[in-house]
């Protein structure tokens, strides 16, 4: 774990796709990672309100004595949101990534985040980390990377691992049953990336390279898949666009 004087790793704009590249699958590499809160700021709508809302949220549902998972955590917003909402000293915080070039960096931003609550950062593939005690989880747009035919197995794992009383945040970029909807959220989520300085090659070029990656599902086929993996009741807390955030509640 970086020490608390660590110097913080220099932000920089996304201009990843910027230059006509060859197609090649989205990965999260170390370029990504220098870039990543440039990118996810500007590419995903509603994402600078759903990050203080974790906090709200893991405020009402967390539990002494229990954990807390961040699966995907990236740099870390949404573990420090979720350690900003902790009370109980005696909660354990994990942060879970398969990315290194991701996780180191984070180890910077936890140290440098002004609060006490140890977090243990694991690189690890969220299939296969250890669950257990859990009161809040959080899956901030990650299982839209997780293949879908281990979506529910990971699903299952997580409420198995839910305390009663305890919850799943779970937030993800959906597609529509009618394709008229699936046109007008789509054009809208490229009109708010234009708005934010992204050029028609960089829009077209970052989504060639996500198509066979990050594979969005209906806001159906999410809640039908939560309540089979053991989830008792499953409410949408937000939506801006193509961008929703679910809450799945154990029933205590
Ligand atoms: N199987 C896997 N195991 C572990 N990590 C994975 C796996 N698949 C993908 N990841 C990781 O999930 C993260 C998804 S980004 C999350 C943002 C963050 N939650 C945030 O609130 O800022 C979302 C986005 O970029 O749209 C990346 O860091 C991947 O390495
Ligand atoms: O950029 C996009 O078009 C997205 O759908 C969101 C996104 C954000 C960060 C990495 C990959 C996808």
């Amino acid at each position: 774990m970086a020490s608390k004087q660590s110097v913080p790793p220099e932000q920089l704009t996304d201009r990843l796709f910027a230059t006509e590249r060859n197609p090649e699958d989205f990965r999260f590499d170390a370029s990504v990672a220098r870039v990543f809160p440039d990118m996810i700021r500007r590419s995903v709508p509603g994402y600078t309100t759903i990050i203080p809302m974790i906090e709200v949220i893991t405020e009402q549902y967390v539990q002494p004595g229990s954990n807390c998972y961040d699966l995907g955590c990236s740099l870390g917003a949404s573990t420090l949101a979720m350690r900003h909402g902790i009370p109980h000293s005696d909660c354990t915080l994990v942060g879970v990534d398969n990315s290194s070039a991701m996780i180191e960096r984070c180890e910077h931003y936890v140290a440098l985040d002004d609060n006490d609550l140890p977090v243990q950062l694991r690189c690890e593939d969220i299939l296969t980390t250890e669950l257990s005690k859990a009161s809040v989880t959080t899956l901030n747009y990650t299982l839209q990377f997780v293949p879908p035919e281990q979506r529910l197995p990971l699903l299952t794992r997580i409420a198995n691992a839910t305390l009663p009383g305890g919850v799943l945040i779970l937030s993800e970029k959906i597609r529509f049953e009618s394709d008229a909807e699936q046109d007008i959220q789509t054009r809208l989520h490229h009109e708010f990336k234009r708005a934010n300085g992204y050029s028609d090659l960089e829009i077209s070029q970052k989504r060639a390279a996500i198509e066979k990656v990050l594979i969005p599902e209906t806001l159906a086929t999410h809640k039908a898949r939560l309540q089979d993996a053991g989830f008792d009741q499953v409410l949408v807390w937000y939506q801006c666009f193509n961008f929703v955030s679910m809450l799945a509640i154990k029933n205590p």
